[in-house]
């Protein structure tokens, strides 16, 4: 049976743009699947490697990553697939495991490989990278660098491999990470080089991160080819699933962080009450596990401990729990696994949220809006909105909803950028007022004709905003926050201008009650599941 399976794709995909991808023909974004058995496990015997590989190849994978001379050759006879060819060793003097030999490259592509992988780490070895990768290029075939760091990365790069994985990340010391390694994907696609993402892709949705974080090709192994792995995730998932019942009950501490473009706010919250708080400057330029690891930092002391961490963030939290910046002028970081790296951090279950969804489900449990379906606005820094629908908070599964700041004018103006308190602030400096946005609403209040014609030009713009989603969604309490937002005289001139577009139909304006605890206490009243 020949399986080609370069023209098997069904995927619109780009045209592969790197030569490697177009020496093994593959069309881009390509899943290759690691059929790899667990060592002596009921599985791990050619005629099932064959049979797990067949059908990776059947189901949409373009190529294959084996392990074993035998393995490979056995495959080999029966597809013309790409097939990335290692040997595992257990050696007494290296912890290096794959493809350690040159004799060993040499068998592989006797085999079939079409490529061969070595581990590139820099790690004690018994044969130098630069020999292995040479006895590769000889025997014809392209050489893949499995590697666990930037710096190995560049190395591999700077050898000649062909293509690098980040296959080792997570296996060089230390207890090995619950979930892929993105950041480093992101690393090695930005050197230009062919980037496979390997290693705990072990969802759709984490090998679907590593395509977003720049891989053009992914390699899925244990997901699919280890059904004793696969098993384990299932009893420790329902195993979680009755202890965080017990442990999550309403009511039950919560360590919660509310990570803005300027502040970091930690609390722990018992009972819907703040037991303890304490603040920090968000480090702009920092990475994300900088600004977990001060917030584990701050909170170590802390007396009472907690069920589950929660945290309000500015930007996307989708429903993978990865985090992305959304207008990287509030605060700009790589895309983040925030709901995994927070279960890690602080060692117990966790949630994450964008902070104004966090503040509207905060306001409706224990604020302003109480009881109500609401939307929840913020106008402050930036403009941001949640939205409580059916007693329900509405996120998307994106984690987009709410993000009304992001809309555009049909001149193409963002909402946030003519609307919001920094720009209103912007706009009084350049108007001579030095004070910014409080020196603006302080004039406006005063009848200063000029400040009252900017104010309300703000105001007509946020209106004209919520006027729509108020006809798309018919909410009957609009509770409104944020720094300006709360300014003396915004909310009857915002009021005003939606009763002139909306007339009777206008929502109920209420001032936010929770102020700067609004996201806090929202993100710790979340049910985590
Ligand atoms: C570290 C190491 O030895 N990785 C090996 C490399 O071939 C395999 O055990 C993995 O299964 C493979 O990398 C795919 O990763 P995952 O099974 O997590 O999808």
């Amino acid at each position: 049976m020949n399986h080609d399976v370069s023209t098997r794709s069904s995927a619109p995909s780009p045209a592969p743009t790197h030569p490697t991808w177009q020496r093994l023909g593959l069309s881009l974004p390509a899943l290759i699947v690691s059929c790899q058995a667990v060592p002596d496990g009921p599985f791990d015997t050619p005629p099932f490697i064959r049979a797990f590989a067949l059908a990776a190849l059947q189901s949409g994978a373009q190529g294959l990553r084996l392990e074993g001379v035998e393995n490979v050759r056995t495959v080999r006879a029966d597809c013309d697939c790409p097939i990335i060819g290692i040997v595992k060793r257990d050696l007494a003097d290296s912890p290096v495991r794959i493809t350690p030999f040159v004799h060993d490259v040499q068998a592989l592509a006797e085999a079939g490989a079409t490529v061969i992988a070595v581990d590139a780490t820099d790690r004690v070895r018994p044969q130098p990278v630069a020999e292995l990768l040479a006895a590769i290029h000889a025997a014809g075939c392209l050489a893949m660098a499995d590697i666990s760091t930037l710096e190995e990365a560049r190395a591999a790069q700077a050898l000649g491999f062909d293509v690098i994985g980040t296959t080792m990340s997570g296996y060089t010391g230390g207890p090995v990470p619950e979930g892929p390694d993105l950041v480093l994907v992101q690393q090695v696609a930005a050197l230009g080089v062919a980037t496979l993402a390997e290693g705990r892709l072990n969802s759709p949705q984490a090998a679907a991160d590593a395509v977003r974080c720049g891989a053009q090709a992914v390699v899925v192994g244990s997901a699919i080819s280890r059904p004793e792995y696969i098993t384990s995730w299932y009893r420790q998932a329902v195993d979680a699933a009755a202890a965080a019942g017990s442990s999550a009950q309403p009511g039950a501490p919560v360590l919660a962080l509310d990570i803005g473009g300027t502040k970091t706010l930690v609390a722990r919250v018992e009972n819907g009450v703040i037991t303890h708080e304490l603040q920090f400057p968000t480090q702009r330029g920092e990475h994300p596990d900088q600004w977990l690891a001060q917030a584990l930092a701050v909170t170590q002391g802390w007396p009472g401990g907690w069920t589950h961490v929660a945290a309000a963030v500015t930007g996307v939290v989708g429903d993978d729990g990865l985090w992305t910046a959304f207008n990287p002028q509030t605060l700009d970081f790589p895309p983040y696994p925030l709901v995994q790296r927070l279960r890690e951090v602080f060692g117990v279950p966790a949630l994450a949220l964008n902070d104004a969804q966090a503040a509207a489900w905060g306001e409706a449990r224990c604020g302003a809006g109480q009881g109500d379906d609401l939307m929840f606005v913020t106008v402050s820094t930036g403009i941001g909105a949640g939205l409580v629908l059916d007693s329900r908070l509405r996120r998307g599964p994106a984690g987009i909803a709410g993000h009304l700041g992001q809309w555009r004018d049909d001149a193409g103006h963002r909402l946030e950028d003519i609307a919001s308190g920094s720009a209103l602030g912007r706009q009084a400096v350049q108007a001579g007022w030095p004070g910014g946005a409080p020196e603006l609403v302080e004039r406006a209040r005063h009848g200063e004709p000029a400040a009252q014609a900017l104010l309300q030009a703000g105001v007509d713009a946020l209106a004209q905003a919520l006027a729509r989603v108020q006809l798309l969604l018919d909410v009957p309490t609009l509770v409104l926050g944020g720094g300006l937002g709360l300014a003396p005289g915004y909310a009857p001139l915002l009021e005003a201008a939606l009763a002139q577009r909306l007339g009777p139909h206008a929502p109920q304006v209420r001032p936010a009650a929770l102020g700067a605890h609004a996201g806090i206490l929202g993100a710790a009243l979340c049910p985590l599941n």
